[in-house]
């Protein structure tokens, strides 16, 4: 069965990773309130349970049982012992995406594509991005979406933060360059792109105001490592009263009849143009998505 192609306004507000090695964890997510599973093979998984974890992911998906969510299967590098074989299993599987880590420029890319060249073309390929050399080459690697597979990107703060030997603390200021330039690359391209991982999971003032530094700077959703951090990154990454009740606001006042031939109107005071009722159309789309969804 392939299941249908996401749309622009899909919610991907919460992406949760597991280890598919945890059984327990797998059977949890089945229950949980987040828009992506992520069924991890790479480094949540030690070397002796590869081979486990991904029987169980394949598995787990051909039980199924995630309802609307969309499942992912992030893989072993190519380079790695498990990565083809990883390939091979995920393209004749159901999952909706397979996860590449640790790209470094288009060739990569188009290795993965060249390895799924057989996977039927409903299967999208998702991007980690979180090696240095990946943050100069942003624009060639989201350009890759025009020929291919690749709808999505995650960052990988902590593989990031190790490569260039920075620390990453709450505020994540080493790191605010390349994720500005990726959500504009990712953009400039069609991609969807969520934020990394906050490593603290338990305090959830915390990671709260880690996803509301995602959301100001234009990322689609977060990446998470805990069932406690989908309802504070669903909260986050959902459009609120007051954003809805500006954006219906200046969908009722273009349609005025003496507005319908302007390009420029004001409302509430505000100098609003066509780009602002095609935010504010956008964001009225996403929160039918999401209340159909929820
Ligand atoms: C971080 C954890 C190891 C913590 O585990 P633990 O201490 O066991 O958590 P809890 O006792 O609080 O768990 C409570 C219940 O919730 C379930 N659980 C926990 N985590 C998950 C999860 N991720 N998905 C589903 N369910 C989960 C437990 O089973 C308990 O259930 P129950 O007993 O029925 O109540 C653990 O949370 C964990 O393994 N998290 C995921 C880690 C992971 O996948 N890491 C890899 C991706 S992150 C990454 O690599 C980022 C990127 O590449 C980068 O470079 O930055
Ligand atoms: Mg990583």
């Amino acid at each position: 069965m392939t299941r249908p192609q996401a749309s622009a306004e899909q919610p991907r507000r919460s992406a949760l990773y597991l280890p598919a090695s945890n059984p327990k964890a797998i059977a949890k997510t089945r229950t949980l309130p987040c828009d992506i599973v992520i069924l991890d093979l790479e480094d949540a998984v030690a070397p002796e349970m590869k081979e486990e974890a991904r029987r169980a992911a394949v598995a787990a998906l051909e039980e199924g049982g995630f309802g609307g969510r969309e499942v992912a299967i992030r893989v072993n590098g190519l380079d790695t012992p498990w990565g083809s074989d990883d390939l091979a299993a995920i393209a004749t599987s159901r999952a909706d995406a397979v996860l590449v880590p640790k790209v470094d420029g288009p060739s990569d890319i188009a290795r993965y594509e060249a390895a799924l060249r057989e996977a039927p073309s409903s299967l999208q390929l998702w991007a980690m991005i979180e090696t240095c050399a990946s943050v100069f080459a942003l624009e060639s690697i989201a350009a890759m979406a025009k020929t291919g597979r690749l709808s999505l990107w995650i960052m990988g703060t902590n593989d990031l933060a190790k490569e260039m030997r920075a620390q990453l603390t709450p505020e994540r200021t080493p790191f605010l360059p390349f994720l500005s330039m990726a959500v504009a690359a990712a953009r400039a391209h069609g991609l969807t792109v969520l934020d990394g991982v906050c490593n603290e999971f338990r305090d959830l003032d915390v990671f709260t105001a880690e996803a509301r530094q995602g959301l100001l700077f234009g990322f689609d959703g977060k990446s998470l490592i805990h069932p406690s951090q989908i309802e504070p990154c669903n909260a986050v990454f959902s459009p609120g009263e007051h954003e809805l009740a500006w954006a219906r606001g200046v969908i009722e006042a273009f349609a005025l009849p003496e507005n319908r031939q302007k390009g420029v109107i004001r409302v509430d005071g505000k100098m609003t143009e066509i780009l602002h009722l095609e935010q504010a159309r956008r964001l009225v789309a996403v929160a039918e998505q999401i209340a159909a969804r929820d």
